[in-house]
């Protein structure tokens, strides 16, 4: 079947949601509070949350959604929920036919939390769930570095469309990989790209605007003929992904090159349009359970540029067991051809250790 409203949804919705985040971003005040399990979370991703959740209830009103934020600590803290109904109502996009078709601005504080809560879907193998991380590397987004708006959509557990919003990332497709931020407000720099992709159908690339879609390209990964010259990439944050198994492996492949240390999951749409080779995720705790909304964008756009993801033992990731991927470890994600071989010393490095 065609997806191809969903995938203009979420295109949109998105897209909203960055312009939204872009205004917390250059300002010095976000709001930030730190949930139970000590991470931190902005207005920025509540309202975000709050916009492509009332996008997606418009358009699709049955759908489920698995949302990484919820209302409670708003409802408590009136001053924080003021600030972000204050962002909500600016957010708009400047093109009258693509804000209706993401059904118009919130019309109330209510519907604003109720938007934000309706992300507490259980998940599961049946039916259509949205998986949504309304900014994923939040650290990142504090430090003035890459974050990214995710959104995913599952059918029956499998990943089958996703969208995700880039506002620090270079518009050209062709720009190395590096850690140069240099985030412009005024939209002058040539920064900020969508990444949008379906199941079978390919993965493109196109900048952020304000208004209407801009026209997308198609992207790929890079063929890698050499795997010691291949470029890794990894968490910023060393309490994501463990950097000292991450650099074993890359160097059991005889990778000499630095890794790539960038936040969110920018990592999937750089490799997705071959800025870089391999993420590494390799779990820093053996009891930690990633989370669907941090993956399932991501992987239908490095899938659908012609790459491959497992975890750490080689098992295909099951988005269809709930709220986290609680069947697998870690993450890792290469182009399809390489990736056993990137498994295999991934086996052999985490062997070792035992
Ligand atoms: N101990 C841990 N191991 C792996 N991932 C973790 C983690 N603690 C938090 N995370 C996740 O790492 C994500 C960021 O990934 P990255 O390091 O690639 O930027 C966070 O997303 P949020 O920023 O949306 O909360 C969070 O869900
Ligand atoms: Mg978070
Ligand atoms: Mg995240
Ligand atoms: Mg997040």
């Amino acid at each position: 079947m065609s997806y191809s409203k969903e995938l203009e949804t979420a295109l949109l919705a998105v897209q909203r949601a960055t312009l939204l985040t872009k205004s917390v971003y250059s300002s010095h005040a976000k709001g930030t509070l730190s949930k139970s399990d000590s991470s931190p979370v902005t207005i920025g991703d509540f309202g975000a949350q709050a916009l492509i959740i009332s996008s997606i209830k418009h358009a699709f009103p049955e759908d489920e959604i698995v949302g990484e934020e919820d209302a409670d600590d708003l409802r408590k803290d009136s001053k924080m929920r003021d600030m972000i109904w204050d962002l909500v109502q600016k957010a708009k996009l400047e093109d009258e036919e693509a804000e209706t078709k993401i059904g118009g601005p919130i019309k109330s504080v209510d519907d604003m939390l109720n938007a934000i809560d309706s992300g507490n879907s259980a998940g599961g193998r049946k039916g259509r769930t949205w998986a949504l991380d309304p900014i994923d590397g939040t650290k990142g987004f504090l430090r003035g570095g890459q974050y990214a708006v995710c959104l995913g959509l599952l059918v029956d557990g499998v990943p089958t469309v996703g969208v995700i919003g880039c506002p620090n990332l270079p518009v050209d497709d062709d720009a190395p990989m590096d850690q140069s931020i240099g985030f412009d407000a005024d939209d002058k720099e040539g920064k900020g790209v969508l990444f949008g992709a379906v199941k079978g159908e390919g993965a493109t690339s196109r900048p952020l605007s304000r208004g209407a879609l801009q026209e997308g390209k198609k992207i790929s990964m890079k063929a890698v003929d050499d795997i010691s010259q291949a470029t890794f990439c990894e968490s910023v944050e060393a309490g994501h992904s463990s950097h000292g198994d991450n650099a074993a492996i890359a160097s059991k492949l005889g990778i000499t090159k630095p890794s790539v240390r960038m936040d969110s999951q920018a990592k999937y749409c750089s490799v997705a349009r071959g800025a870089g080779d391999i993420i590494l995720r390799l779990p820093v705790k053996a009891t930690y359970e990633e989370k669907i909304w941090d993956h399932a964008a991501g992987v239908v756009i490095v899938r659908e540029a012609g790459g491959e993801v497992a975890d750490v033992n080689g098992k295909p990731l099951d988005f269809g067991v709930g709220r986290t991927l609680k069947e697998n470890k870690g993450v890792v994600t290469a182009p399809k051809a390489v990736l056993p071989h990137v498994i295999e010393a991934v086996k052999d490095v985490l062997a070792a250790k035992l």
